[in-house]
């Protein structure tokens, strides 16, 4: 064991557990290859606070629910997202909501708070249905069918209506090949410009994104449309603060990314578990066929009571956000451990689902575990939090529900499917964790 850093003099406090790992690399491989088997070792041996070296950083950890709600929380503003979250995306997301800090950060929230409220989501919902329609049609005729390709191109294609206000034609191939590369750069372990690596391809990327919002702006500043673009565009508080070009710009490309890969990936963990569990796949299935409409519309998310237990808990299984970083802006005791200003922290929602201190069976896809009878998830406020927590929460947590709820519901009404006995779905979890095969399912008409 190595302390973390010396203490100031006459501190009654412990300095911060944990070690360096190997050379140059650290802990990193184990860090991304298997994260829950890593901090539960790190758990087991230094408890909730410990430091190790990921990423060429010696970071702390602070795990479990505790933990989750006094860094979430922030009440005395010890930690900034910005100085978390820059190291790893800034490059290629700097300037998104979720990079400011503090007053600053309020400012745009307030602002952006407009595009998330009822009466928007609904037109953004009444959007999405024919869409969606559209985009399953091919699903039964494709050969090989596997789950992420099919639904990441869903999300993508309502995404640039929903999102943008159009169809991207031509160049949807390169706007969705600038996404994933800005989503993978953010944990490259190269961390420098070389051609061919994951760095170099992010910081193509935020450029192909920029030109294209920055070229398509001025038409949206021009029209008011129920476009997420324009609704930015246009956003004003009752104080009269709005957005600028450069925050349109910086704001879009972020909420994109934000939306599309953990939207997917919700989706993408629901159907292996449909498919793994037939009589809740039938359930499901029955609940919508019971409200007698192709599309769903905003009153009917309540009575999905189904996919909202069957939604949390493969969020609880499959974090799409597996960790939050953050870093100290001053000194910080917690737990009787001294974390001095500038460390770096990281939070883990993924980590927190697997505890069997809190979780029975945390392994078992068991949604009954969210209904009203068991309620699980109260055992803690912060034991459940895939969209986070504190002034930082998901501001898409709602879309988000409604975007899942409205594709499967029309997946459940056109398709069954199935997965081989046994099989297992292999997670990648380099970067945000997706199914590491693309999930390939046998899918019939029903
Ligand atoms: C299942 C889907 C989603 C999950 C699991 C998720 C998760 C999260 C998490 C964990 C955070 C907090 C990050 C932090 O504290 O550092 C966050 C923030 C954010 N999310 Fe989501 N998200 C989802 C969908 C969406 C969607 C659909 C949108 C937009 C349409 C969105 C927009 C945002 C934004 C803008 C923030 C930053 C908020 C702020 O800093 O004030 N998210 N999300």
């Amino acid at each position: 064991m190595q302390p973390f850093c010396s203490l100031p003099a006459g501190s009654a406090l412990k300095p911060v557990p944990g070690d360096r790992g190997l050379p140059v690399i650290g802990h990193t491989l184990s860090f991304m290859n298997r994260p829950i088997d890593f901090m539960r070792e790190r758990y087991d041996k230094y408890g909730p606070v410990s430091w190790s070296s990921v990423f060429g950083l010696h970071m702390v950890q602070m795990l479990g629910p505790d933990a989750n709600q006094f860094v979430m929380l922030n009440r005395d503003e010890l930690f900034s997202n910005h100085q978390g979250w820059d190291y790893f995306i800034g490059k290629f997301f700097h300037r998104g909501i979720m990079l400011l800090d503090f007053d600053e950060h309020r400012w745009h929230r307030r602002i952006m708070q407009q595009a998330f409220n009822r009466d928007v989501l609904r037109g953004y919902l009444a959007r999405m249905g024919p869409h969606i329609a559209t985009g399953l049609r091919p699903w039964a005729s494709t050969r090989r069918f596997k789950a992420l390709p099919a639904l990441k191109q869903l999300t993508l294609d309502l995404a640039t209506d929903v999102f943008m206000g159009y169809e991207l034609g031509t160049q949807a191939d390169a706007i969705n090949h600038a996404f994933v590369d800005t989503v993978r750069a953010g944990t490259a372990i190269i961390r420098a410009p070389v051609p061919g690596l994951r760095w170099k391809k992010g910081l193509q990327g935020r450029k192909v994104l920029e030109d294209f919002f920055r070229k398509e702006l001025p038409n949206k500043r021009a029209s008011q449309e129920s476009d997420l673009f324009s609704v930015l565009c246009h956003a004003r508080t009752e104080e009269g603060h709005q957005f600028s070009d450069d925050d349109v710009i910086n704001h879009m490309i972020f909420l994109m990314m934000a939306a599309h890969d953990t939207t997917t990936i919700t989706l993408s963990t629901l159907f292996y578990h449909l498919a793994k569990n037939p009589d809740w796949q039938q359930r499901l299935r029955e609940e919508s066929r019971a409200l007698g409409k192709d599309c769903i519309d905003y009153d009917d998310l309540a009575s999905l009571e189904g996919i909202t237990l069957c939604m949390k808990e493969a969020l609880r299984l499959c974090a799409p956000v597996p960790s939050l970083p953050r870093r100290t802006v001053r000194d910080v005791s917690y737990n009787g451990y001294f974390i001095p200003a500038g460390t770096f922290i990281n939070v883990v929602p993924y980590f927190t689902h697997y505890m069997e201190e809190y979780w029975p069976e945390p392994e078992r896809f068991d949604p009954e575990r969210f209904s009203e009878a068991r309620r699980e998830d109260k055992v803690h406020p912060y034991a459940w939090v895939p969209f986070g927590g504190g002034a930082h929460k998901c501001i898409g947590l709602h879309f988000a529900e409604m975007q899942v709820k409205a594709i499967l519901h029309q997946v459940l009404l056109n398709y069954r499917w199935d997965v081989p006995q046994g099989y297992e779905m292999p997670l990648d979890t380099t970067s945000l964790p997706v199914p590491a095969d693309g999930l390939p399912v046998r899918l019939r008409r029903v």
